[in-house]
């Protein structure tokens, strides 16, 4: 990607496909619509994130995307392949990180990566090397030998970032990837991302109800609620625009008085920078609350408590 976010030309001059492409994309279970006619691209190299609350359509989106699901009404591509008709060549080109737990509590950290290795037919020659640049890509090189029962829930995640790496994806897919994980624990799984994003180039899309995360390493996000996309943008745009949408809403704020107090004047720069979590309850609207879970559901954090217990 250029750094206007425009795409480059492949080197026969051809445009390059975009990493994910959703057109009219809808699903539903039974009466639930789960994702509403949804239009998306994700540009390669990019980490996209897709927000929302619990029950936005997030993960059925994004399970549409791996093949997980079918496509019944609309389109996916992944790097030009039809999501519907070619559902081998998409899921070479994927990795994907579950919400469940995907590595195995009884075998060790490079024993699970090496199940991986196998099973997205790595050659075999190859595979002791890739398994030990994954573990390494993640931080994982001295943990290798230990039960993946004894490993942190930070480090479980990491191994299962491993897991998905070793394929060497060009597409990689995060559900919640740090959801129900301490802030340094957080950190150090998107410092990982982000280092194997540098190096690789690969293009990440990513799940969370953590807007603060997605706000620092995001690229663009999507605010999903209720099915739909209800914005799309860099997160200083999106919060820009809604500075703007405020600007325009209200009378004019009057000058400092030399005697404003400190509290007053904190709360004016509050109005002055919006957070993206004031972007969605902008867009979302009054509804957020009633029809679904709030961004910390608890939901969410004990069935992870329970997928790394
Ligand atoms: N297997 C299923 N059967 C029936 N309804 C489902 C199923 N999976 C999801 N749904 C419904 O589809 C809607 C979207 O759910 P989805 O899991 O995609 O949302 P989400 O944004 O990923 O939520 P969360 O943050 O909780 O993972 C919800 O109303 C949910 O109840």
């Amino acid at each position: 990607m250029t750094s206007d976010g425009a795409h480059r030309p492949t080197p026969d001059g051809g445009p390059r496909p975009d990493a994910v492409t959703c057109r009219a994309l809808r699903y539903s279970f039974g009466e639930t619509v789960a994702v509403d006619g949804v239009d998306l691209s994700v540009r390669p190299g990019e980490v996209f994130g897709l927000l929302g609350p619990n029950g936005a359509g997030k993960t059925t989106l994004i399970r549409c995307i791996t093949t997980l699901l079918p496509v019944p009404a609309g389109t996916v591509r992944v790097y030009g392949h039809d999501a519907a008709k070619e559902r081998m060549a998409v899921r070479r080109l994927l990795g994907y990180v579950p919400q469940q737990l995907s590595a195995d509590a009884g075998l060790t950290g490079r024993e699970n990566v090496a199940l991986f290795a196998r099973v997205f037919d790595v050659p075999r020659r190859e595979r002791a090397e890739r398994v030990a640049q994954a573990l390494a890509a993640v931080g994982l090189t001295e943990a290798a030998g230990r039960l993946a029962k004894t490993y942190s829930g930070g480090m479980i995640r990491r191994l299962e970032l491993a897991q998905a790496l070793v394929s060497a994806p060009r597409l990689l897919m995060l559900d919640e990837p740090t959801i129900g994980l301490d802030p340094i624990a957080r950190t150090s799984v998107w410092e990982h991302i982000n280092a194997v994003r540098a190096a690789t180039g690969m293009t990440v899309l990513v799940t969370t109800h953590y807007m603060d995360e997605a706000d620092q390493y995001c690229d663009r996000v999507a605010l999903m609620h209720l099915g739909r996309i209800r914005a799309l943008g860099t997160p200083d745009d999106l919060k820009e625009a809604l500075r703007t949408r405020r600007r325009a809403a209200h009378t004019p704020t009057p000058p400092i008085e030399p005697t404003a107090s400190l509290a007053s004047l904190a709360s004016r720069s509050a109005d002055a920078a919006p957070t993206l979590e004031d972007v969605f309850r902008d867009v979302a609207g009054s509804g957020l609350d009633e029809r679904s879970g709030d961004f910390r559901d608890v939901r969410s954090t004990r069935r992870t408590a329970h997928r790394v217990g």
